[in-house]
């Protein structure tokens, strides 16, 4: 059997080709009422169904976040699967935002059900929080390796309360944060050595924390989330990013999501939003 292509390398070409934008597909009670849709499983489904329908065939990346669907309870996570199969199938990687963390034995079954074949919530990569330690993690990590799948680490997450655990300074030296940074260049090094133009294994920096003095460059991809509703612009991403802009992935919901329910109108919100990011990445890079 041949080893399956590995996830940085799909993203890496998915970005080139469609550009390097993540649009999430978070359905917000909110946002449900914005679009005349009823806060129950249907609205969820039609909410969900439509920005498939609107970008999985354009953006490099959707993802669905969990918590959403989970509201709703088993219903809400089969519309999850059934959103997670249609984005895939309509050309678009899936990213899903579950943001698991576990003890190991624990995290292989979160593993099982994110990254392995025929899973029913099996997606192209997922989030997961080193908070009990990024050794934790393996059983995702190996899974996603063996599968051709990607995971997605919390490093220096966009919410202001983040700082107060992943800026403090560890016994070994480095920040928290800087601790989970050179543990995924570790982690992207094989692929990379093989002559993957990117790794599988991504952190997640928000677009919100300024100029933190991390070093960023994993070799993997850097999801920046934080552009529209959080305060953070494209114009943010030079400043945040530094040298490793071309690995930058920013993730944009609400702002995308809020020109809804026409799916013409959330392709020219993400059209905008895909412009704006290139001009910032192009500018700095
Ligand atoms: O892992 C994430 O995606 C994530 C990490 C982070 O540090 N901050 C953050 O906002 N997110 C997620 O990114 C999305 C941001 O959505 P908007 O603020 O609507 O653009 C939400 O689904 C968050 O759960």
């Amino acid at each position: 059997m041949t080893a399956p292509e590995p996830f940085g390398t799909r993203l890496r070409r998915a970005m080139d080709e469609r550009g390097p934008l993540c649009v999430g597909i978070d359905p917000h009670p909110s946002l449900l009422a914005a679009w005349g849709l009823g806060d129950d499983v249907g609205g969820l489904e039609r909410f969900a169904d439509t920005v498939v329908e609107a970008l999985a065939e354009r953006v490099a990346v959707l993802k669905p976040q969990s918590a959403f669907f989970e509201r709703f309870g088993s219903r809400g996570v089969a519309v999850l699967e059934r959103t997670v199969a249609a984005a895939r199938s309509a050309g678009a990687l899936v990213l899903l935002d579950a943001k698991r963390g576990d003890i190991g034995s624990t995290m292989a079954a979160y593993a099982a059900a994110y990254l392995d074949e025929g899973a029913p919530l099996a997606a192209d990569a997922v989030t997961v929080s080193p908070y009990l330690g990024y050794g934790s993690l393996r059983p995702a990590l190996d899974l996603a390796r063996a599968n051709g799948r990607g995971v997605f680490v919390l490093a220096l997450t966009s919410n202001p309360e983040g700082a107060e655990v992943q800026s403090a300074v560890t016994a070994a030296g480095p920040t928290v944060a800087q601790g989970i940074l050179d543990r995924l260049r570790e982690e992207n090094a094989a692929e990379l050595a093989a002559g993957a133009p990117l790794g599988s294994f991504g952190a997640v920096v928000g677009a919100t924390v300024g100029e933190t003095g991390a070093e960023l460059a994993i070799g993997g991809p850097l999801l920046a989330p934080g552009v529209g509703a959080q305060g953070a612009t494209a114009a943010d991403l030079p400043r945040v990013f530094g040298d490793t802009l071309g690995q930058v992935l920013p993730n944009v919901g609400r702002g995308v999501l809020k020109h809804g329910p026409h799916p013409a109108a959330l392709r020219a919100a993400a059209e905008r939003e895909a412009a704006e990011i290139a001009r910032f990445l192009d500018s700095g890079a």
